[in-house]
């Protein structure tokens, strides 16, 4: 029987969620900015199996834009506040859980079978998977099932060299997925596996290009099918004893910027091409959801990779706005910031 709509004793139906194949098989997706976790996102939610699956986004930087650019029911899709999920971990979870359930128990969502966490690339996933495990809201309605990490083919080697946040993910993650290995040459490709198995010799490494991996491979049965026979493991020792790195996003900075107006798509290019050539090895994330003559474009980077703009036939959402984020080091965000309210009038930063 489905208890999972039923009202508990404190009028909270989760907290009435005890037995194992009542609560919600989750699934952690984490990897550094840019290394294609909304991309396999995108591509596994088309997959029959996956059917049923609500996802909860968290980004670092000021303006929404990720649940615009997961194409998926948005009513699946939650995003939780603003920054990073593991230092701002108190209460934005639960938040939005209980926004999931809630909303489905008021029959204002689908039934959902389980929960794809997608925190922000910056984000370190033990305090995310401890919270799960040990917050008594959180524990009594979920069971963490798996904890992947998409590795970026042809950044990661840099990124584990310089970002902390890259290591954390790719040490602690039960399966890695390695993306973009149709851009980086073959070499690379191998000295960056046999650096994934120095960090995380058990975990096994899928290729996805473009997001295509079989939902099977990454993912363990009971992720798929909540009644699946739990497997004879011992838990996960690791997070217990791990504490987060609370102040590891100071030396990061983000631009989010809004126009009202529609941007004009040649300077915009223009102004991005001079930042990518000027900063590419600071530039960590560039995203954007342009509102320019003839439709929405959307714009994604990461260092000197911007990936050919996409034209939507619609606007995903009623906020037709520009939005654009920035995330790199402080310098090279002073740098754009000097340069674009002359290049582009009517692109405003967030205050
Ligand atoms: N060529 C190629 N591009 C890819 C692949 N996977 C992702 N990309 C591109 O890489 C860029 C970043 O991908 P996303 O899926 O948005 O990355 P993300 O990890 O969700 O990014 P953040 O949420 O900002 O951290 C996009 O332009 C994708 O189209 C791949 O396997 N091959």
């Amino acid at each position: 029987m489905d208890t999972s709509s039923a009202p508990g004793r404190s009028g909270h139906w989760f907290l009435s969620q005890d037995t194992d194949s009542a609560r919600l098989p989750v699934a952690l997706l984490s990897g550094f900015l840019g290394s294609g976790k909304t991309t396999l996102v995108n591509t596994l939610l088309r997959d029959p199996r996956m059917a049923g699956t609500a996802v909860a986004v968290n980004e670092f930087g000021e303006v929404p834009l990720d649940r615009d650019l997961i194409a998926h029911d948005r009513d699946h899709t939650v995003v939780m506040a603003n920054g990073c999920l593991c230092c701002n971990l108190a209460g934005d979870m639960e938040d939005a859980v209980m926004r999931l359930f809630s909303r489905r128990q008021s029959g204002g969502l689908p039934a959902f079978e389980r929960l794809l966490i997608e925190p922000s690339g910056l984000s370190d996933p033990a305090p995310i998977a401890q919270a799960i495990l040990r917050n008594p809201l959180l524990a009594r309605s979920m069971r963490l099932e798996a904890i992947v990490c998409t590795v970026d083919a042809l950044f990661a080697a840099t990124q584990l060299a310089r970002h902390p946040e890259t290591r954390k993910q790719v040490a602690l993650a039960d399966t890695l997925v390695l993306t973009k290995t149709d851009l980086a040459a073959p070499e690379v490709v191998r000295r960056l596996r046999a650096d994934l198995a120095g960090l995380n010799p058990a975990a096994p490494v899928l290729t996805a290009v473009q997001g295509e991996v079989d939902a099977a491979a990454l993912f363990p049965p009971r992720f798929l099918d909540r009644t699946a026979t739990a497997p004879d493991t011992a838990p996960r020792s690791f997070l217990a004893a791990d504490e987060a790195d609370a102040g590891h996003t100071a030396r990061y900075a983000s631009a989010s910027l809004l126009a009202e107006s529609p941007l004009d798509w040649r300077a915009f290019e223009a102004w991005l091409r001079r930042i990518r050539i000027a900063h590419a090895e600071n530039l960590l994330r560039v995203k954007g959801l342009l509102n320019v003559a003839g439709g929405p474009v959307v714009v994604q980077g990461v260092h000197h990779v911007i990936s050919a703009p996409v034209r939507l036939d619609t606007w995903p959402s009623i906020d037709m706005r520009s939005r654009l984020v920035l995330i790199a080091d402080r310098a090279t965000i002073e740098a754009a910031r000097e340069s674009w309210a002359e290049a582009l009038p009517g692109l405003l930063a967030r205050p």
